[in-house]
């Protein structure tokens, strides 16, 4: 599983686009995340693409330039294609050497720069789409504070429950209603129980709430009936963006026993155009212990490996900007700061527990994190716990409160990898907004 530090890695590494030099960038020449986009309101066809300071390396046209060669001129190919599904499926041998050939091509003092040049979008002038066909999307609930916190809410006699330390949970679901950061939606209609009440009403969601995860693509797939062990886990991991599960808690709390969620969460899921490598990830990996006092995990889902370095230092952010926000040109204002690094199952131990059954994974499958809670309050990835239930409002700029989403508010997720010795590995933004109910 261990990934070594390269030359693409380099933190003194520079490029000859200033944009990527930019302080506090996301995307220096060190990261080199992928999309798929088209110039906006073009009839182009979409492209795969990677990120490069405020621009976008247009991958078809650097096909057609003829400067890419060997092992990488098959990736980048693959990578030219209306969406990376192709790419995904030729494995991290492949991946890793479409990174080098673009990192020489990009840095300062390359042969080829002038012609590279010609293939640059901005991305001020681009638009995304979903950047794989999605075939099986599935939701996992890998942070033990989220299913704390919501389990009380939930469950209060049985917050956490028994499975949880034993078992990565997961629910299968929907891929047709991702859509990319920019995804507008209906606020759901369906069934809730009032408070107090012996039988359900129809009407619109009232506690549409949001989820902040990580989206995980998968890259080569597994045959039916042959499992992925631990330590080929991330072998089969292509990157991860940005993932917002919203989810209509009302709905949910009414409809959820004894299958799970099923309405509550499949009417949207937005992610972040942009999939960071985990080849670019590398520096930020770290380690997971578990709590003393923890189950340690039973051996199909255990490794020296991921115990060292399964785990990842990914910061994130939650931004909420109401309409009396954007009409004051505020900036959406941040509700929640936490980090990857606190969740209790790794992405090989999901990728593992996925297949352990025969399950096959495809190339562009999505895994969801789940929630990703931190270990305090202000660390919390859903409005249900950031307001204890809607107890307890969440204050925004010129003193509007929220316990739950309003019609017109959007919400952005962030989120990037920092630290001194290493370049900051950015993500982008995942941002979606909430249009009124429509009835029947
Ligand atoms: O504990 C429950 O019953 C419900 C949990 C969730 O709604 C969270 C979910 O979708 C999985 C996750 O994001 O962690
Ligand atoms: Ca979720
Ligand atoms: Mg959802």
């Amino acid at each position: 599983m261990s990934t070594l530090l390269n030359e693409t890695h380099h933190p003194a590494l520079r490029s000859w686009l200033a944009s990527a030099q930019t302080p506090g960038g996301d995307f220096p020449i060190q990261n080199l995340p992928f999309a798929v986009f088209r110039r906006q309101g073009s009839d182009e066809a979409f492209r795969g693409g990677v990120a490069l300071g405020d621009q976008i390396v247009d991958l078809a046209a650097l096909a057609r330039t003829g400067l890419v060669t060997g092992e990488a001129a098959a990736a980048l190919q693959a990578g030219a294609q209306d969406r990376l599904n192709a790419l995904m499926a030729l494995g991290p041998t492949a991946w890793s050497a479409l990174r080098l050939a673009l990192s020489r091509l990009l840095r300062e003092g390359a042969a080829g720069a002038d012609t590279v040049a010609t293939c640059l979008v901005p991305q001020a002038q681009a638009e995304f789409t979903v950047p794989a066909r999605i075939g099986d999307y599935t939701d996992f609930y890998t942070s033990v504070h989220h299913a704390t916190n919501i389990g009380k809410q939930f469950r209060p006699d049985n917050p956490l429950l028994p499975n949880y330390k034993w078992v990565p949970i997961g629910y299968h679901g929907r891929a047709s209603s991702i859509g990319v950061s920019g995804q507008r939606f209906h606020r759901p209609v369906g069934q809730t129980l009032p408070p107090g009440a012996t039988e359900p009403v129809f009407g619109p969601c009232r506690r549409l709430d949001i989820e902040l995860e990580l989206g995980v693509f998968l890259g080569q797939g597994n045959e039916l009936g042959e499992p992925i062990a631990m330590d080929d886990a991330e072998q089969h991991v292509f990157g991860l963006c940005l993932l917002n599960d919203w989810s209509a808690r009302d709905i949910q709390a009414w409809e959820y026993q004894p299958l799970g969620p099923f309405l509550s969460k499949n009417f949207a899921t937005t992610i972040s155009p942009w999939i960071v490598t985990l080849d670019a990830l590398a520096p930020y990996r770290t380690g997971f212990e578990r709590p003393a006092g923890d189950p340690q995990p039973l051996a199909y889902l255990d490794s020296a490996a991921n115990r060292q370095e399964g785990a990842f230092d990914i910061q994130l952010d939650v931004g909420l900007q109401t309409p009396a926000m954007r009409s004051a040109g505020l900036a959406p204002a941040s509700i929640c700061r936490t980090s990857y690094r606190h969740a209790y199952w790794t992405l090989a131990q999901m990728v593992t527990h996925h297949t352990v059954n025969g399950c096959n994974l495809q190339p562009g499958d999505l895994l969801g994190s789940g929630t990703l809670s931190g270990p305090t309050l202000d660390q919390a990835g859903a409005l249900i716990e950031l307001t204890q239930g809607g107890k307890q409002p969440v204050t925004l700029p010129q003193g509007e409160q929220r316990v739950y989403l309003e019609d017109g508010d959007s919400v952005v997720l962030r989120g990037w990898c920092e630290k001194a010795g290493a370049a900051r590995i950015g993500f982008g933004a995942c941002e979606g907004s909430i249009l009124p109910a429509r009835t029947l």
